[in-house]
């Protein structure tokens, strides 16, 4: 089912936590809403749901006005954080219990019931686990049947809110591919809540970056991660250096000369490491190391402005730099700064000037 959300707001109080949000979303897709705590995912979710009523503008299914129906009319499985299952329900139990309280004429027979709740533990691969009870399942296995007991009722539209919040990251990272999975089987139009940008970028087809009830943007992951479409979704995804500032400002002539406040970032596998001056690099020394896997991130601080930043080397140009430690001096050469207007005023911020290779000159 297609859904297609059109200039709406909500507001509790005088606070609004979702402002004209405008958002169309194919059928069939697996959309991250993405967004620092309180950006206003949550709400966004439950209008979509029905949960919430809206303030203004309209939702529509598949083209139908569902502005004013009710959860149940939306037809929308809806798995949470804590999912709590019904305690003194077997697993078997729990998942059949949507179809079970269907009125008498949609009810399913008894043996249907079965064969559904067998073929959907089959899907989350817990087929073994049926007749147990929820203590006795570990916290991913629970949100499993969560959502296998959101599928029994066979939703068009799969809402998820940080399903996996509550849990480790091996079994998140377990549960993420998971998900993919059953997506690309069943293909439900589906919408998950995540303040975890890692999350959003591999799971999702599209991520929507939410900051302050807004859209930042929308876009495919490598489209918002390689085109942010202002500063706050580039520092928000992904790991950034923030460089402002004097040193800013004389390197980048149209920033000096538009007077406006700036910031530039760049990410730390974009800063290339030296042993030698070039004409371009800035002597930084050693401050940390920290090799995590195939990459090694070391925290440098600049020896003219003390300002600290992040590189992060490959294996390979790590065996080429050759071992270093705290305290030596290595070469920095900022690759490719991305500079934006005024940081403060997200609304108004955007690209100015995307700084090549040596431009940076100035630092030195
Ligand atoms: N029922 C409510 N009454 C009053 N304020 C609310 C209500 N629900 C949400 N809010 C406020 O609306 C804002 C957005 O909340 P929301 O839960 O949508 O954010 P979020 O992006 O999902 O955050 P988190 O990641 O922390 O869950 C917050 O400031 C929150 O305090």
């Amino acid at each position: 089912m297609g859904i297609t959300i059109s200039g709406i707001t909500k507001t509790f109080g005088a606070f609004e936590a979702v402002k004209d949000i405008n958002l169309e979303i194919p059928t069939g897709d697996f959309v991250a809403l993405l967004g620092p705590s309180g950006s206003g995912k949550t709400t966004l979710l439950r209008l979509i749901a029905g949960l919430e009523g809206l303030d203004t503008g309209s939702i529509f299914f598949n083209g139908v006005d569902y502005s004013f129906k009710t959860a149940k009319e939306r037809k929308v499985g809806f798995v949470f954080q804590h999912y709590a299952l019904f305690k003194h329900m077997t697993i078997f139990e729990n998942v059949a219990f949507g179809l079970k309280v269907r009125p008498r004429k949609l009810r399913p027979s008894k043996s249907e019931i079965k064969d559904k709740v067998l073929e959907l533990l089959r899907l989350v691969q817990l087929e073994h686990l049926a007749d147990r009870y929820p203590s006795q399942l570990s916290g991913g296995q629970r949100q499993r049947i969560a959502l296998a007991r959101a599928l029994a009722v066979e939703p068009e539209v799969l809402l998820l809110d940080e399903p996996f919040g509550a849990l480790d990251a091996k079994v998140r990272q377990e549960l993420r591919h998971w998900l993919r999975e059953i997506h690309r089987k069943l293909n439900i139009t589906t919408v998950f809540v995540t303040h975890d940008q890692e999350e959003a970028l591999e799971m999702a087809d599209t991520v929507v970056v939410m900051n302050h009830g807004k859209i930042e943007q929308i876009g495919s992951p490598a489209e918002v991660y390689e085109k942010p479409a202002n500063a706050f979704v580039y520092s928000f995804l992904g790991r950034v250096n923030e460089f402002s500032g004097a040193a800013l400002y004389n390197d980048v002539a149209v920033a000096r000369d538009a007077a406006v406040d700036t910031v530039g970032y760049i990410r730390p596998h974009e800063i290339g490491l030296s042993r030698f001056s070039n004409r371009n690099s800035v002597a930084s020394e050693v401050s940390h190391v920290n090799a995590v896997g195939s990459t090694l991130r070391v925290v440098l601080k600049r020896i003219d402005t003390e300002d600290f930043f992040e590189a992060e080397l490959t294996g390979d140009s790590f065996r080429k730099l050759g071992p270093f430690k705290k305290g030596d001096i290595l070469y920095a050469d900022f690759k490719n700064i991305v500079v934006f207007e005024a940081k403060q005023d997200p609304d108004h911020a955007k690209v100015m000037e995307k700084v090549a290779a040596g431009a940076f000159s100035a630092f030195t």
